[in-house]
């Protein structure tokens, strides 16, 4: 391992029609899972849409250790998008051994590494939504990819699948730097080693997991989230609105480097 970032942004900022939705973000990601958590709106997948080369920044520089998506890197970028369009008919494993071809990857391993083996053979259409979720990871991490980018890979999933996909998460974390945005603080708080707190598209705050907690004086991320945002992602006050005021600002545009692989 090593302490060089696997990405870094720059001065990132993007616009859609106009209005600001990501303003000035720098950060960089290493090895480990770091998690991006805010309100509805604040910029998550758009965030991990630049990080995963899907979405043009408007300002500012992205920067990958290996080789960007755009850049023929020797690593790829590995990217679950918060909907993945599988095609019905296809057996899990013949889906994963399509994408598989497109990255020289290994489907076997993938599907072993989400904990599908015994999928391998259900068609798309049988799958549960968290057996696709589960599949969408394996796809996001064929190939050995040095960034794998996971769009909320829990969302609409029951306990225990939010759970296997977070495990799964944490494992490609191993070799990996795994950016996952969720609105699940718990989930973040188990199996996070770095965390990115947006607020408008600003990064309120950054940084490796532990060293954020004692920073805030918060005993777990939903602790913190509610210092730096107000509210919860889940509960009244979850929206940007509704916590306007004491944090705005404050610690808008930080430069952080949030996953300091020695803190994991
Ligand atoms: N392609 C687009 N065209 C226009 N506006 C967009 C587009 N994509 C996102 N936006 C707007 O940008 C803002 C941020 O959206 P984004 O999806 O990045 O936020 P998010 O934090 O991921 O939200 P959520 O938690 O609801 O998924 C929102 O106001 C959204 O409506």
């Amino acid at each position: 391992m090593t302490d060089e970032p696997s990405a870094t942004l720059d001065g990132v900022a993007r616009t859609y029609g106009g209005v600001p939705v990501l303003t000035d973000v720098s950060l960089s990601v290493g090895t480990g899972v770091t998690a991006v958590v805010g309100p509805n709106g604040s910029g998550k997948s758009t965030l991990l849409g630049v990080l995963a080369g899907a979405v043009e920044p408007t300002a500012g520089t992205v920067r990958y250790r290996h080789g960007g998506p755009r850049e023929g890197g020797d690593k790829r970028v590995g990217y679950l998008p918060q909907r993945v369009p599988f095609r019905d008919g296809l057996t899990a494993r013949e889906t994963l051994g399509f994408y598989a071809a497109l990255v020289d990857g290994d489907p076997d391993a993938a599907l072993a590494g989400v904990g599908l083996a015994d999928a391998a053979r259900k068609r798309i259409e049988t799958l549960s939504g968290g057996m696709r979720r589960l599949l969408g990871i394996a796809q996001a991490t064929l190939g050995d990819p040095a960034v794998v980018v996971l769009d909320e890979p829990t969302s609409g999933l029951d306990p225990e699948m939010r759970e296997r996909a977070f495990r799964a998460a944490a494992r490609a974390g191993d070799d990996a730097a795994v950016v996952v945005s969720s609105h699940d603080l718990d989930l973040v708080d188990a199996h996070a080693d770095a965390v990115v707190v947006l607020r408008r598209g600003s990064v309120a705050a950054g940084g490796p997991r532990e060293r954020l907690l004692a920073e805030h004086d918060a005993a777990d991320v939903r602790e913190l989230y509610r210092a730096v945002v107000g509210g919860s992602p889940d509960g009244p006050g979850s929206g940007d609105e509704a916590s306007d005021g004491d944090a705005d600002g404050e610690r808008d545009a930080e430069s952080v480097h949030v996953a300091g692989v020695s803190d994991r």
